[in-house]
């Protein structure tokens, strides 16, 4: 008997494994809308031009491979925590900020931190729907999940009275994940006047706010718009924030796992305290980070050319997906479909949350080849101005 017969077969990961069911398939007019990475109008993945300049910069420098500080390079995480709170904010010089493995690696180390320093047994509350992984990375690392109101299917948009009310019912002092923006599968974001609502309930919670921002730039092209959630709390200074940071998709270094995880202190000795915690809680797991997409990241954020482009890209990669949501959204309406489409461009950044069932889901990929989760949920990523007809047939066989 072997050691490990007992040891069960998982299930495929209900996102990562549709990308595995798309390389099986050989028809020519299979597509690929399940992980949100990005693609360009040939279906193709993107490497930003101000990413290969970078390693060319870096390449020449002839640099060594030894192990990054357990916080990683400094370099960095100095300029993505300007990024995501603004050069000028009051918070950075009390920031207690970590290079993580990428925006994973950042939720685990702050769902570690926070069961080992918040409170006894804390909860986080996730909205729902929400990334199909938060609930395992909080979970394993040792806190307890409980969710609130956010997503209104019969107006494919924020219900926020709901959202408002289960924050409100919170017991004082929870955890509250929030998306920053580009909300995930939603593509539904709160207004600046929403937030301003969301903050009122938080605060009067005395609730932690999480924000998890993996989109920063990505969703409207902008990345201080993008921000201006997570700095409308930190401004607040009101309740206390901790965030995610993820360049995988704004810079496109997916594979090479570039993050960051943050505490707002309260003052520089407890950024100090705050950060030789964090490095204690580190270190058993994964010791340093992985040196080669941190120097890409810190090279494109720092030197002034690479940024501009790199900022130019962003908004690129932002507006095509933004046309093809106007291009699939007016070619269902051509096919004369008699469901409204608005909420294809009402929504925001990587994801569109089209309101398909399980079930059309299902003969969108058995019988179109048309690769999705099974919340409905499209990369819109994925779509191409040489296979958005084929989409839009496709779903409109299946919705009549
Ligand atoms: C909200 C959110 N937070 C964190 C992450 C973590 O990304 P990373 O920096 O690579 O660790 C992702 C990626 N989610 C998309 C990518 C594939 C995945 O699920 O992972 C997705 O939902 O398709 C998110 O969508």
């Amino acid at each position: 008997l072997s050691t490990w017969s007992q040891v069960e077969m998982g299930p495929p990961d209900a996102i990562l494994g549709i990308t595995e069911a798309f390389k099986r398939d050989t028809d020519p007019r299979k597509m690929n809308l399940g992980a949100g990475a990005y693609r360009t109008d040939d279906g193709k993945p993107y490497v930003l031009n101000a990413v290969k300049k970078a390693e060319e910069l870096l390449l020449a420098k002839n640099m060594d491979k030894e192990y990054l500080p357990i916080t990683g390079l400094a370099k960095f995480t100095t300029a993505a925590a300007e990024l995501a709170y603004g050069a000028d904010s009051a918070a950075l010089g009390r920031l207690a900020v970590t290079q993580s493995i990428s925006g994973t690696g950042a939720l685990r180390i702050g769902g570690a931190f926070l069961q080992r320093f918040y409170k006894t047994q804390p909860t986080i509350y996730l909205p729902t729907p929400t990334w199909g992984n938060h609930g395992a990375v909080f979970r394993d690392s040792g806190l307890k999940v409980g969710s609130y109101r956010y997503y209104d299917p019969s107006t494919s948009g924020l219900n926020l009275s709901a959202m408002l009310e289960d924050i409100r019912a919170l017991p004082r002092g929870s955890i509250v994940l929030l998306h920053a923006c580009a909300h995930n599968p939603t593509g539904v974001d709160p207004t600046p006047a929403q937030w301003q609502d969301i903050l009122k309930v938080v605060k009067e919670g005395q609730h932690l706010a999480f924000f998890d921002m993996a989109y920063q730039g990505f969703a409207s092209g902008d990345a201080d718009r993008d921000a201006a959630a997570l700095r409308l709390f930190v401004a607040s200074n009101s309740m206390p924030v901790v965030l995610s940071q993820s360049f995988a998709k704004n810079m496109g270094l997916y594979g090479e796992r570039v993050g960051t995880f943050s505490v707002v202190g309260a003052d520089t000795a407890e950024k100090d305290r705050l950060l030789s915690q964090i490095k204690i809680l580190v270190r058993p797991m994964y010791s340093n980070p992985p040196v080669h997409g941190a120097r890409i990241a810190a090279e494109v954020l720092t030197n002034e050319q690479l940024r501009a482009e790199w900022l130019d890209e962003v908004k690129l990669m932002a507006n095509r997906i933004i046309g093809m949501r106007t291009a699939l959204r007016s070619r269902l309406e051509e096919l004369g479909s008699k469901k409204s489409w608005n909420h294809i461009t009402d929504q925001i950044g990587m994801f569109c949350y089209t309101g398909l069932k399980p079930e059309q889901v299902d003969r969108l990929t058995k019988e179109f080849h048309v690769y999705l989760t099974r919340d409905g949920r499209v990369s819109v990523a994925g779509i191409t101005s040489g296979n958005v007809n084929y989409l839009a047939e496709s779903i409109h066989n299946v919705t009549k």
